[in-house]
């Protein structure tokens, strides 16, 4: 029986024991902080489960535009409530995951895991655990297989570093007893903009330190063309080109001082600046596995490292920091040491989402790719405020795009800005998972009315006239 050994309970680290179990290997898994990973326990799942209850201010907020007029007063925000739902539902879903591993008989260890010397050769690794609780204090356990799966935690800027009262990062933020009354979130990328728009949807006031020209540099322009619209309607102030050098408390809060010597003042500081992997003191170096730029673990297709039966998966890799990309690459790593027929990781596919109001989904070749050239692609943008249904719920913002290739018509990817895009993203990443073309999308039955119905109506649009003779 191949002996596997997991460091880390993430999406990465759990789906691959899993995976591991269902096919025969005898797993254990290690975990320091908690079954579930920083995704279950500090970083996905905390902040959508916040962002849903700020979704219940959004909707009242548009209300009126409905015909329905509310008290304000009853619309008050009880912060320890929604915090304590927020960490007791995290709690429950690691302890759901923790019960899934066991019954599919994987051991689970409480503890800090690292590689130790192993005999060379063909000889087993080996991983060192020193356990939390009990009366043995370390392990150590041989094993075929090891895949490295530790995440990445945040990013601290020297200068600026979280106290855990008004210079936060992004796990601190549970822990506040009450709203702030002016937040200045520092940097402007996936995590930020989520934060920005969550807190102003609880009437916060926001200011945006954001190091671009604009917010969301990596995902799609009009995308984050339109989000920047919404959030300005909402108050939000964006400070463009604007590098914090560092963040200093004052009496009444806390000022950022920016690199070309303007401030921002504010009473708290919500610190967005990025992750960093947790790859260190896990005698990585003695082992021979190599790192790459910045401290991740060079990986393959199928996740190998450097060195032979040691695979890494999800945020450790850098590859890309999503919770589905992690669970994939941990499930091929395991399919790949178990012998199994594997097909290497295709990031060409992958559907994500921003969870900010309006929601931006994307998925398969973007925007930027195709004016640059790089991929030969027709596209169509059409705006939500054509669709009925849209119409009827009052939105003015949000657009379907779909891209397909010139030839063809194959869908090779798409976006969309609307209340809830991650869930409308499914039908065109669909077509692009399975080569399907905008004609296939255009004859597919949506539902009238429906916001889908803009997807159909787009691909309707990219097919060629020859087509509809
Ligand atoms: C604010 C925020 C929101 C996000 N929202 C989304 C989202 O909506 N959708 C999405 O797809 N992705 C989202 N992500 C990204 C997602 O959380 C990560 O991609 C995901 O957590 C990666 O999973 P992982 O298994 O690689 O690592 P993690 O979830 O970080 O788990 C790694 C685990 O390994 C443990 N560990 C580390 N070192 C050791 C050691 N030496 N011994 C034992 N255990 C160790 C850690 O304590 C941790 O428990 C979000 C990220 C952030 C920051
Ligand atoms: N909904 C989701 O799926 C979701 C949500 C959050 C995060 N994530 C994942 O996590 C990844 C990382 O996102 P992130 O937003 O945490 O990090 P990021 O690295 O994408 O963004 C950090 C931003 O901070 C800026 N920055 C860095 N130093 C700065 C400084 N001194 N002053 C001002 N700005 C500064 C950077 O330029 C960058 O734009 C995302 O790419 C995504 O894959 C996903």
């Amino acid at each position: 029986m191949t002996r596997i050994a997991i460091i880390g309970g993430g999406p990465a680290g759990y789906e691959a024991a899993l995976v591991a179990a269902q096919h025969g290997a005898d797993v254990t898994l290690i975990d320091r902080d908690g079954i579930g990973g920083a995704c279950v326990l500090w970083d996905c799942v905390p902040s959508k489960t916040f962002i849903a209850s700020t979704g219940v201010r959004t909707d009242l907020r548009r209300a009126r535009d409905l015909g329905i007029t509310l008290d304000p007063s009853q619309a008050g925000v009880q912060l320890p409530e929604v915090n304590a739902r927020v960490k007791a539902l995290a709690l429950a879903q690691s302890s759901d995951i923790r019960s899934k591993l066991q019954s599919a008989g994987v051991t689970v260890l409480s503890g800090c895991a690292q590689l130790a010397e192993n005999g060379g050769g063909r000889a087993p690794h080996r991983v060192l655990v020193k356990l939390d609780a009990g009366r043995e204090r370390e392990r150590t356990i041989e094993a075929e297989v090891v895949l490295i799966a530790t995440g990445a935690s945040p990013r601290v800027l020297p200068g600026a570093e979280p106290d855990g009262e008004r210079i936060l990062n992004w796990r601190q933020l549970y822990d506040l007893r009450e709203l702030p009354e002016t937040l200045v979130v520092v940097g402007s990328g996936v995590t930020g903009a989520e934060f920005v728009s969550a807190y102003t949807e609880l009437g916060v006031r926001v200011k945006l330190v954001s190091s671009r020209d604009r917010v969301l540099p990596h995902e799609d322009a009009d995308a984050a063309l339109v989000l920047e619209e919404a959030l300005a309607e909402r108050g939000v102030e964006l400070v463009k080109h604007a590098r914090a050098d560092a963040v200093e408390r004052t009496a009444e809060g806390i000022v950022v001082k920016l690199s070309d010597g303007r401030t921002v003042a504010g009473t708290h500081a919500l610190m967005t600046v990025g992750s960093t992997p947790n790859t260190e003191d896990l005698g990585l170096e003695e082992a021979g596995v190599e790192l790459d730029r910045g401290g991740y673990l060079r990986v393959d297709r199928v996740s190998r490292t450097s060195v032979s039966g040691i695979y890494a998966a999800g945020d450790c890799t850098g590859l890309l920091p999503l919770a589905s990309v992690a669970a994939m690459q941990g499930r091929i790593a395991m399919y790949h040491a178990l012998g199994e027929g594997v097909s290497p990781i295709r990031l060409k596919t992958v559907a994500s989402a921003v969870f900010t109001r309006p929601e931006i989904a994307t998925v398969g070749v973007s925007q930027n790719a195709i004016d640059n050239g790089e991929v030969p692609a027709r596209t169509v943008m059409l705006p939500l405020n054509t669709n009925p249904r849209a119409k009827m719920s009052s939105l003015r913002r949000g657009f379907v795009k779909i891209f397909c290739r010139p030839a063809t018509g194959v869908v090779i990817g798409g976006v969309v800005v609307a209340p809830i895009a991650s869930e409308l993203i499914l039908p065109i990443a669909l077509a692009v998972q399975n080569n399907l073309t905008v004609n296939d999308l255009a004859q597919t039955f949506s539902v009238y009315p429906s916001l889908t119905g803009s997807v159909t109506e787009a691909a309707r649009l990219l097919m060629r006239h020859d087509d509809l003779d």
